[in-house]
Order: C-alpha cells, then structure tokens, then sequence
C-alpha cells in the first residue's frame, strides 16, 4: 500500500535518501573558507554511503558546487550549492540561475567593497547568485556587515538576506535548502524514499522542515532553537551515522549478500 502523504510503499522496506549541509556538519568550521580541513577519508566514506543508498546522497551548501568537488574530490555527488540557487541532480546535469540575477548578485558584491576597503578583517565571498559577508575575524564589526549587506540588497528586491555562523548572505528570492531538498526528491533516486536532512545552522532550518514535511526527519548538529526533530552531538558523530545508514541501507536491501565495495 502506498502512503497518499509521502508516496512510500508500506509494504516495502524504508529507503533512505541522505542529505547534508557541509560547513560544520561534514567538516568543523575554521576562521576562514578555504581553511577547512577535510578528514582523509570523508571522500571514500561518503562515495561508499553513496554506493550503498543507490546514490540517493546528496549535498546541501550555503557553497557553491565548485568548491565543494575541490573538498570532496575525486568524489562527484549530486549536490545543490549557493543555498538552492545551483544544482547538480543524480543524472549530472546542472541547474543553475539565469545570467541576469547572477549580474545582479556581482554587482551586489561590489556595492560592499568600500567596507572591505575599510576592513580588511572582513571576507566577501562571491558565488553565482548569492554573496557571503563574513566576520569571524572582526566580530565587533557584525552589526555594520548587516546594515551594509541590508543597503547593498535594498536596490533589488530579487534578493534574501540570511545569517548563518558569522556571515551574512544574500540569496535569490524564493530559493533555499528546502527548495533543493523537494527538487531532488521529485527524482530518481531520490524519489520514493524518505530524507534525512543533516545540518547545523540557521540556513538548514528550510531543510529540516521540508524532510519533514515529506515524511522524513531533520537531524540538527549542536544546540540552539530548531525545528527538526532529532539532534547529533558532532561531526564525528555526523560521519558515524552517515555510514551507519548507509550500511543499513545495504543490509535491507540485499540481505548482505552482495558483494560490497570498502
Ligand atoms: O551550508 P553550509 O555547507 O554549512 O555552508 C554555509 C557557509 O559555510 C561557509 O562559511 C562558514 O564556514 C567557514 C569555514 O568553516 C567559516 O569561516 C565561516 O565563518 C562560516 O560562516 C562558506 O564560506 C559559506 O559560503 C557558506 O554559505
């Protein structure tokens, strides 16, 4: 019988579809972007999970795809970067903004180089479609960083403003991880199973209530007010239950018969 809410079959074993968020989840968060150190063997682990899950594995990121390749390489996941406004489906193509907003995201960047001129503690980080103000090197500076990012974003109104740790971000209108979360589940091999969103900050909130509201779970990293359902301790703990999951998965659906690659 299938459930008329999610559309899982009840009569066949649950199927996972895994995502997760990756600064502070996956890695630890370090002073600046491109410092974070990824654990020797995060790729394989998570390539072997992938493997297992029949590649319903996916990233959700405030980054943008790009960068999150370069971390997780020789690994290729499907991934939604820039918080929903790129993404790379199971089947490798790729989604992304129309050139017009992505202008507009530049130029919004540039609106805040008088700050950085003024500044040098702070980082602007530029995607493709979003920009990052950062201020984990001048925390006193966090209340002007919101006020320039607000007067840089009043100009157009095709823009969100979100605060994760330390940074705030401008993203398109309309798009976030929640958005990405119900793209990838409207297809294979996403389709039919039920999510698991993994994250640790404010940006992830949409990603939880939207596994949740599909019949999954949102599973929050540390403290803090939240509405998924469930809680991890740390990234370790991130790492063990990802592969946990995924060698359950494999038992249920294979009876461990299989042979499995390590
Ligand atoms: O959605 P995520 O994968 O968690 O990405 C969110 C943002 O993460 C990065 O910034 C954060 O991590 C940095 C490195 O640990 C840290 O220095 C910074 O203070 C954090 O805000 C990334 O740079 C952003 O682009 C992501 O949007």
């Amino acid at each position: 019988m299938t459930d008329a809410r999610t559309g899982h079959d009840e009569a066949a074993p649950a199927r996972l579809a895994i995502f997760t968020d990756f600064d502070g989840t996956l890695v630890e968060i370090a002073e600046r972007p491109e410092e974070v150190k990824v654990a020797a063997d995060l790729p394989r682990q998570l390539g072997r999970a992938a493997e297992q899950l029949d590649s319903a594995f996916a990233v959700i990121t405030g980054r943008e795809i790009d960068d999150i390749d370069r971390f997780l390489s020789p690994l290729h996941l499907p991934i939604a970067g820039a918080h929903g406004s790129q993404r790379r489906r199971a089947d490798g193509a790729v989604e992304g903004l129309d050139d017009d907003i992505v202008r507009a995201a530049d130029e919004l960047a540039r609106r805040l180089e008088p700050l950085l001129a003024d500044n040098p503690g702070l980082i602007v980080e530029r995607k493709r479609g979003a920009v990052a103000l950062h201020y984990r090197q001048a925390p006193e500076l966090e209340q002007a960083c919101k006020v320039a990012m607000n007067e840089a974003a009043r100009f157009d109104d095709r823009f969100t403003l979100v605060e994760g740790k330390m940074v705030i971000e401008a993203r398109p209108q309309g798009l976030s991880k929640g958005t990405a979360l119900r793209a990838f589940m409207r297809e294979p091999p996403f389709a039919g199973r039920i999510p698991v969103f993994i994250g640790d900050d404010t940006t992830d909130e949409d990603g939880f209530v939207a596994a949740q509201e599909l019949g999954g779970v949102g599973i929050k990293l540390g403290s803090g007010p939240t509405a998924a359902r469930m809680r991890i301790a740390d990234v370790a703990s991130v790492h063990a239950l990802i592969q946990g999951l995924g060698d359950l998965s494999f038992r249920e659906e294979t009876g461990g018969r299989q042979h499995q690659h390590v």
